[in-house]
């Protein structure tokens, strides 16, 4: 396994993401680097995906750009090994199943090592079918980052208990995309998924301002932000890494104060 456990330890973790290739490989970079000064913990980098069911309008035309770009998987590598050459943030993707399958599990998690990728985040693979790529992603010593959502109810025992990395709490149902209003059992949710593991948990899924990665972070070990970036970055284009350097360290200011703050 990873050592992404051991970045929740003495503080709340600030867990941002960016669609690979979007709008070009150079900005893509830059947007990493920038995440990792203004803060991050881990960068969470979305491999562009044809049909990506769980994500709102703002990341599937993030998804339409990085395919302008002419992404493909090798791309998204390449463009971690050239973030890798001036920052060693760690990164976990963001990826659909059929991207992994098709690149063939044991040569994309052997890669990912290669890339120092050091966990997965694969919304559309059941808890169930996680045997299939688990003893390639152990033995790349990759993890295998489970979301729990709150309709997860009685399988979240068994997801916890074979959790490892992170478990990435989804605040709300439906899809990715900005937020005002969230699923209010959140605390009960985490308060049992703590039950079953010391794995820490991110919560993930419409947050956007800092004061609500604030409250997620004070609920949770960790909280990720996806749509609020990838809008600066839809926005500011090639100028986006200082943007997103500056909204970076509001929301880094945001999680420390919260409870448990860095010591
Ligand atoms: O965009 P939001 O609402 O801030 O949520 C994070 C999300 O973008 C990121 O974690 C993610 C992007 N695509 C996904 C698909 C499923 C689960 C999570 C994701």
């Amino acid at each position: 396994m990873s050592n992404l456990s051991d970045i929740f330890k003495n503080h709340k973790a600030f867990i941002p993401f960016v669609v690979a290739d979007d709008p070009d490989f150079d900005t893509t970079v830059k947007n990493i680097i920038a995440l990792a000064k203004g803060g991050a913990d881990i960068v969470e980098v979305g491999i562009p995906f044809s049909d990506p069911i769980a994500d709102g309008p703002v990341i599937q035309s993030a998804d339409l750009r990085a395919f302008a770009a002419g992404v493909r998987t090798e791309t998204v590598f390449e463009i971690v090994d050239a973030a890798r050459k001036q920052t060693d943030v760690p990164i976990v993707f963001l990826t659909y199943l059929n991207v992994v399958f098709k690149y063939g599990y044991d040569a994309f998690c052997q890669r990912c090592q290669q890339s120092g990728v050091a966990g997965l985040v694969i919304p559309d693979m059941p808890y169930e079918s996680r045997d299939e790529i688990l003893p390639a992603a152990t033995q790349a010593g990759i993890d295998i980052i489970p979301l729990i959502t709150p309709t997860s109810g009685h399988r979240i025992e068994k997801i916890a208990r074979a959790a490892s990395g992170f478990i990435y709490v989804v605040s709300s149902l439906g899809i990715t995309g900005e937020r005002n209003e969230f699923f209010t059992g959140l605390k009960d949710l985490v308060a049992n998924i703590r039950q079953y593991t010391d794995v820490p948990t991110a919560i993930g899924f419409g947050v956007h301002t800092p004061d609500q990665a604030k409250t997620m972070a004070g609920i949770a070990d960790g909280v990720i932000i996806g749509s609020a970036i990838v809008d600066i970055v839809a926005k500011e284009k090639q100028n986006a890494p200082q943007a997103i350097e500056t909204f970076t360290k509001s929301v880094r200011t945001a999680v420390d104060a919260s409870q448990g703050a860095r010591v």
